[in-house]
């Protein structure tokens, strides 16, 4: 999972790193030349003068400053790296901004990623007390942390706290995965001991009540759905008082995979919204579609704002974009992954483990 972008991140710090060591290479060199000619003047001192040389005031001057410029040098090499200056950061953010577009981060997230890198490491350049590669780690992953953490809330303790029935619709386009995550989420919630109801609002797409109750079958879940061609928000209507009148924790509906385009298929939503006041509207997309997807997140929260996003087949994804993209351009959370085709192939969206499995080396990132 998001190979691409990780691969992205080690390179920009391979690259800082390796600017940084030449750069201080070159300081040393020119130190080195200083220390010989220091050396020579001393040699030329020693060959003219006595051999008492601590007699000489101005000699031990020198010593000293030629040892406080190798304890400096030995410091950062005690640290573990080299120090790093804003002038080292030039060329491998250049790049990195590069990589970021093509790994399909949207623009505005990735001058956003680079301005955050940018700040964190001009700040610890005054520090200079850790290692390069742990300076650069952080830097980095507080700035992408600022960028995926937007919106981000305790979604089990707000199921956990809303009034029952919980209803959750989801919106998005054709064959993302809606269906599948609906089922997820269903077998999700059962394992934290609710019960839910599933609904078919996609009265459109030929087959698709078939599709939803072959879950609810495998899941052993309750399953509501009208005729092909009737009314979405009846069926999701029928489905909240159900869920009243049976107890049942939490309502999720399906709804027809309309273009964000279609203003009549919008105009259902809109008619979702109001009529059945659902308590989330999730927008559900694969990571895979990268910027397309960040640009329907967008649209569709235009037409009826959601509250969430779910991006499915993650497990399929090597760039990692809209992950990276989603909440910043829309302003709410992505809140689980679908990482595979299976029931329990659905993880909660963290953005401390995302961005320390995209940072860490020795961490399994699949
Ligand atoms: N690898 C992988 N495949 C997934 C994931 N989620 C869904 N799929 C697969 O994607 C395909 C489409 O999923 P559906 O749930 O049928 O798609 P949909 O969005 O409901 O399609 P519509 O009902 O037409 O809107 C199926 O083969 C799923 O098994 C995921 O997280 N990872």
């Amino acid at each position: 999972m998001f190979e691409g972008l990780k691969e992205t991140l080690d390179r920009f710090k391979d690259d800082v790193e390796e600017q940084a060591e030449s750069v201080d290479a070159d300081a040393e060199v020119d130190a080195d030349a200083a220390d010989v000619e220091q050396e020579e003047t001393t040699d030329e001192r020693d060959d003219a003068a006595p051999p008492e040389r601590d007699s000489s005031a101005e000699t031990a001057d020198d010593d000293r400053e030629v040892s406080v410029g190798f304890g400096k040098r030995a410091k950062a090499f005690a640290t573990g790296g080299v120090i790093i200056q804003p002038e080292h950061l030039d060329e491998p953010l250049e790049t990195l901004e590069f990589s970021l577009l093509s790994s399909d981060v949207e623009m505005g997230v990735a001058e956003e990623i680079l301005t955050g890198i940018r700040e964190n490491l001009e700040g610890t350049v005054r520090a200079q007390v850790q290692s390069t590669d742990m300076i650069l780690e952080s830097a980095l992953k507080e700035a992408l942390l600022d960028v995926i953490s937007v919106g981000q809330f305790d979604f089990d303790q707000h199921v956990a706290e809303s009034d029952k029935p919980l209803v959750m619709v989801f919106t998005g386009v054709n064959g993302v995965g809606k269906t599948t995550t609906i089922a997820k989420l269903a077998r999700y919630f059962e394992r934290q001991g609710y019960s839910a109801v599933l609904a078919n609002g996609d009265t459109y797409r030929a087959g698709a009540n078939e599709q939803l109750r072959e879950h609810a079958d495998a899941l052993d879940t309750k399953f509501i759905a009208h005729e092909q061609g009737g009314d979405p928000t009846a069926v999701l209507y029928d489905a909240v008082e159900y869920a009243g009148a049976n107890d049942v924790d939490i309502v999720l509906g399906d709804t027809a995979g309309r273009l964000h385009t279609s203003n009549d298929l919008m105009a259902q939503l809109e008619k979702i919204d109001r009529v059945v006041d659902p308590d989330m509207t999730l927008f559900v997309d694969e990571a895979v579609a990268g910027q397309d997807a960040v640009q329907r997140a967008s649209e569709f929260d235009d037409a009826a704002a959601i509250d969430g996003a779910i991006l499915t087949k993650a497990d399929a994804d090597p760039q990692g974009g809209a992950a990276i993209s989603i909440a910043h351009v829309t302003g709410k959370p992505i809140l689980f992954l679908g990482v595979g085709q299976g029931y329990d192939d659905i993880e909660r969206f963290d953005p401390e483990r995302i961005t320390d499995r995209l940072l860490e080396t020795d961490v399994e990132n699949h």
